[in-house]
């Protein structure tokens, strides 16, 4: 142990400094031990229990030398409090266990210390110094020696518009000054702006064993010290992310980007995708970001004629759900409020929606892909639209719910038509915009899965001959495995992860990274046909919504047996037929055209809280 100071000593091979130092409760020790950080007060006061009061002062008196410890699991980093750098206040992080109806909660409390100071001569400096990196290295840098860099994309008008406040809260103060990351702060300034930046990012890609290795550690040695991003985090709500995401598979890299972690930061009105990793508060999603654990999540690509090929990892959602979110969009003021309310309204009006959907099971994959081989094989491998009976029909009807149809959408929504063609224009690069132009005038574009922008391979969509549209009556023209579901319903929602929003556990068992998106639906009267207005729900049908409404938060509708049934597919063929309705996407409304979503197993990583598990 050398001495340093007056009164400091460092034992430098082990790492553990002791520090001479004195904080508003008087003077002590503090000692960095393997397992826990030590302050021994000299005298009687415990510096946990400072603060004015008689009371206090009068029982840390029956505390004399108590010594108080953090366990250095719970510790996150520390701070210099003045420019001299001898003062500094230490961070940690305790876990939390709250209940959210029958479920555990698990969110964590920064708490720090009070300040300690030490003389100000070289030496007492630099100990501070070497403690404070030492704590951050060892907490929060991801068992790396250099800090990891994150990029956080801000959406200012997210949920209520408090995502701005986050930056100024908790990740400059909390991730910059107290774990010492590298943090760029880019906000967006109009929508799909965060697609722009992170098409533009240089990112700083872990090799992809570190990434397989996945779950401990977010980014990797391999790339440690390089210049770019190790991380995106998106300060906003799900749709901040989901734009993200359509960035990302932009790139020209996107096959190699996609190991960059991505992070959410509850700072929207639902939140899904930060619930579903357990990003409860701002708080918790600090302490992920410090522990940099990262876990595999599936992504879909989802399909759409003309042209248009959207990713997504939370949910495709219709009819009730649907409305309950795009038509509570004028309501955002409220928070998560507005869904609560839309769904009231949507139990009231008591509607049923009209859609047709095919699916396909994870375990009826292999046979689909054999099948669909041997009648390529059987073709001569012939590739591209058909003039089968799927296709044959498709070519007529690319856009198979007319304008007349959107327009009765958009006039009950009053931006709902402008919203959706304009999202389509912002996704896509111009000459995918110019190409899709070209394709919507002709007849029978985007029916082969080549007409849509590169990305991921689409083994299942590439075996269908081509892409049906409108899709058939049944499961005939479609290769084996394939699965109908009945034509109307009451509710549906297809979702890849466990939570829709902070509030609502729509998919209790869903795994992220199972491979597999989970179709929920209660079946509505038959006999609902295209076009046709929504119709009323039957008997009994308002008081099994309004069962899994109230069971929304826990997900314990799920364990009521005939509220809602659930399937699991990989691939999801879908066709809207009713108008009075939206298709949302991870909460983002797309165009009335069919789509053809297939999950990509665990293509992306998803950075997680600590105590973050999913139903085995
Ligand atoms: N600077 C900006 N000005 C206006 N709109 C923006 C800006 N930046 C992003 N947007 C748009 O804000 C919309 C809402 O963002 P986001 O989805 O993150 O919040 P939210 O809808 O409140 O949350 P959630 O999706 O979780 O319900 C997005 O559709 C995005 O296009």
């Amino acid at each position: 142990m050398a001495v340093i100071g007056d009164g400091i000593n460092l034992d430098v091979e082990q790492a553990r400094p002791c520090l001479r130092v004195r904080t508003p409760a008087g003077p002590g020790v503090l000692v960095l031990e393997e397992r826990r950080l030590t302050f021994t007060p000299d005298l009687t006061w415990s510096p946990f229990r400072h603060g004015p009061g008689f009371l206090r002062w009068l029982t840390s008196l029956f505390r004399r030398n108590k010594a108080q410890s953090i366990p250095v699991e719970q510790l996150l980093g520390a701070r210099l409090e003045n420019p001299a750098g001898t003062a500094f206040t230490v961070w940690y992080a305790v876990e939390r266990v709250a209940k959210a109806g029958c479920v555990e909660r698990r969110s964590f409390k920064l708490l720090h210390t009070p300040r300690f100071e030490v003389a100000n001569t070289p030496g007492d400096v630099e100990a501070v110094a070497e403690l404070v990196t030492h704590i951050r290295r060892t907490s929060s840098w991801w068992g790396r020696a250099t800090p990891p860099h994150l990029a956080a994309i801000v959406n200012p008008v997210s949920g209520r518009g408090g995502a701005a406040r986050v930056v100024d809260s908790h990740l400059l103060p909390l991730l910059r000054d107290v774990a010492g990351l590298r943090v760029t702060v880019m906000k967006t300034r109009a929508p799909m702006h965060a697609a722009e930046l992170v098409r533009d990012l240089t990112l700083n890609v872990p090799p992809a064993e570190a990434a397989a290795a996945g779950a401990a550690a977010a980014g990797g040695q391999g790339a440690e010290g390089a210049e770019g991003v190790d991380a995106i985090v998106f300060v906003g709500g799900d749709g901040t992310l989901y734009e993200g995401l359509q960035g990302l598979f932009q790139r020209p890299d996107w096959a190699s980007a996609v190991r960059v972690p991505l992070a959410a930061v509850p700072c929207g009105s639902g939140n899904g995708v930060a619930a579903s990793a357990g990003m409860w508060d701002a708080d918790t999603a600090v302490v992920a970001l410090c522990r940099g654990r990262a876990e595999p999540v599936d992504v879909a690509s989802v399909l759409q004629p003309p042209g248009s090929r959207f990713y997504c990892v939370l949910s495709v959602v219709y009819g009730a759900m649907a409305n309950l979110d795009i038509g509570t969009q004028h309501l955002r003021w409220m928070g998560e409020l507005r869904f609560h309310l839309g769904g009231v309204w949507e139990i009231i009006r008591g509607r049923c929606y009209s859609a047709r959907v095919f699916f396909l099971p994870p375990e009826a994959e292999a046979a689909s892909a054999s099948a669909s081989a041997s009648a390529l094989a059987a073709d001569g491998a012939s590739a591209g639209p058909r003039s089968g009976a799927a296709g044959g029909v498709a070519g007529a009807q690319a856009v198979p719910v007319g304008a007349a149809a959107r327009g009765a959408v958009g006039a009950a929504a009053g931006t709902a038509e402008a919203g959706a063609g304009g999202m389509e224009e912002r996704l896509l690069p111009s000459d995918e915009r110019s190409r899709s132009g070209d394709m919507a005038a002709g007849a029978g574009a985007g029916l082969a899965v080549s007409d849509y922008p590169a990305g991921p391979p689409l083994p299942i969509l590439s075996g269908l001959r081509s892409l049906p549209s409108p899709l058939p009556d049944t499961t005939d023209t479609l290769p084996a495995g394939w699965r109908k579901l009945p034509d109307s319903f009451a509710v549906f929602g297809a979702y890849n992860t466990q939570y829709l929003a902070l509030g609502a556990r729509m998919n209790p068992g869903g795994r992220m990274g199972d491979g597999a998106w989970d179709v929920w639906h209660m079946e509505g009267p038959p006999g609902v046909g295209r076009n046709a207005s929504s119709r009323p729900a039957p008997r009994g049908m308002r008081m099994r919504s309004l069962r899994m409404l109230l069971g929304t938060e826990d997900g314990s509708f799920a364990n009521t047996p005939g509220v809602l049934d659930v399937v699991k597919a990989r691939a999801l063929l879908f066709e809207q037929r009713d108008v009075a309705t939206y298709t949302v996407l991870d909460g983002e409304q797309v165009p009335d055209r069919p789509l053809y979503l297939e999950c990509h197993p665990g293509l992306c990583r998803l950075m997680v809280s600590p105590s973050f598990q999913e139903p085995r």
